[in-house]
């Protein structure tokens, strides 16, 4: 297969699980696109009888583009209930960061950008605190200082929105973003938020999580990464790790430890989302990784 002609896509299917899919799936590109299968992964939910697949592949068929294959696609869709997209290689995501006082994460995402790990387009940084500006400078990412008070939410919700829109962003990552975003901004983009709390979800939900988890005595602090809902800290987990910690740990150190933990499951959660590995469905996400 020339490189010159050669596209690869991703497609991502959720469905009532039943005989045949899998066959009927892979014998559909075969048949009408000629494809290269590169990745095909699969997996099904017992309790309530779905089936989930990811099939990364590649095609030199003449006129293969998105359109065509929707309209292609679409007879299957529809025979078999499938809630489905595809995703073409070709054009990087545009990715806006959000931040407050706190850059651990944002320092971490920006050096995976900077070395070729993540394969998208940084267009901005947003933050309620000026403190992120060097940075974002020494990155040559463009950043927007709007400061947020209970006064003002709603206009600078507006103005986020507005950047948002204006750099047609695909992804916003809140890189301990401190900010309770509302309903109206969540329904913007819906699955295309993804927040990093520090803690272990469902545990210490809210804005001081490390000081609630010292005040309890645990012997495990956690960060998840999760899709952002309008419902705080409730949205579909992604990812989540864990570190020990014992009474020798006074609260700076086990921030310290957490904050390893957050760049870790943040950074796993862009990734994934990036490289289109993320089904979302009830709440819960499936991980092709
Ligand atoms: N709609 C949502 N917005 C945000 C979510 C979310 O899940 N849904 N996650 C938070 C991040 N977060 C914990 O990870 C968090 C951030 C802020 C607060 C909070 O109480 N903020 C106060 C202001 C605090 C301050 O000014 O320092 C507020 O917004 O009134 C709780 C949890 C990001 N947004």
């Amino acid at each position: 297969m020339t490189q010159s002609t050669r596209k690869t896509a991703t497609l991502l299917i959720d469905c009532p699980d039943r005989k045949g899919l899998v066959a009927a799936i892979i014998n559909f590109l075969v048949q009408q696109y000629d494809v290269n299968i590169l990745n095909a992964d699969q997996h099904q939910d017992a309790e309530l009888g779905l089936f989930f697949m990811r099939v990364e592949f590649a095609t030199e068929a003449a006129g293969f583009d998105e359109l065509s294959f929707r309209t292609a696609f679409q007879p299957l869709a529809q025979q078999f209930q499938m809630n489905w997209r595809i995703e073409l290689a070709d054009a990087p995501q545009n990715v806006c960061l959000f931040v407050s006082q706190y850059l651990h994460c944002l320092a971490d995402l920006l050096h995976r950008h900077q070395t070729g790990e993540f394969h998208c387009n940084l267009a901005l940084i947003v933050s309620n605190h000026e403190s992120a500006r060097p940075l974002a400078e020494f990155h040559h990412v463009p950043f927007y200082y709007l400061p947020v008070g209970r006064e003002n939410k709603q206009q600078v919700e507006r103005q986020q929105l507005a950047l948002l829109d204006e750099h047609k962003i695909d992804l916003v990552v809140l890189a301990r973003y401190m900010q309770i975003l509302s309903p109206k901004f969540v329904d913007a983009y819906p699955r295309r938020i993804i927040n990093v709390h520090h803690s272990f979800l469902p545990a210490f939900t809210g804005a001081k999580p490390y000081h609630a988890a010292f005040a309890r005595g645990v012997k495990l602090i956690g960060a998840t990464s999760h899709y952002v809902t309008a419902e705080l800290d409730e949205g579909p987990i992604i990812e989540q790790d864990v570190a020990r910690v014992s009474q020798n740990d006074q609260l700076p150190s086990l921030i310290q430890k957490g904050r390893d933990l957050e760049r870790l499951v943040l950074s796993r959660a862009v990734q994934w989302h990036l490289d289109h590995r993320i089904l979302s469905y009830a709440n819960k996400t499936v991980i092709f990784a």
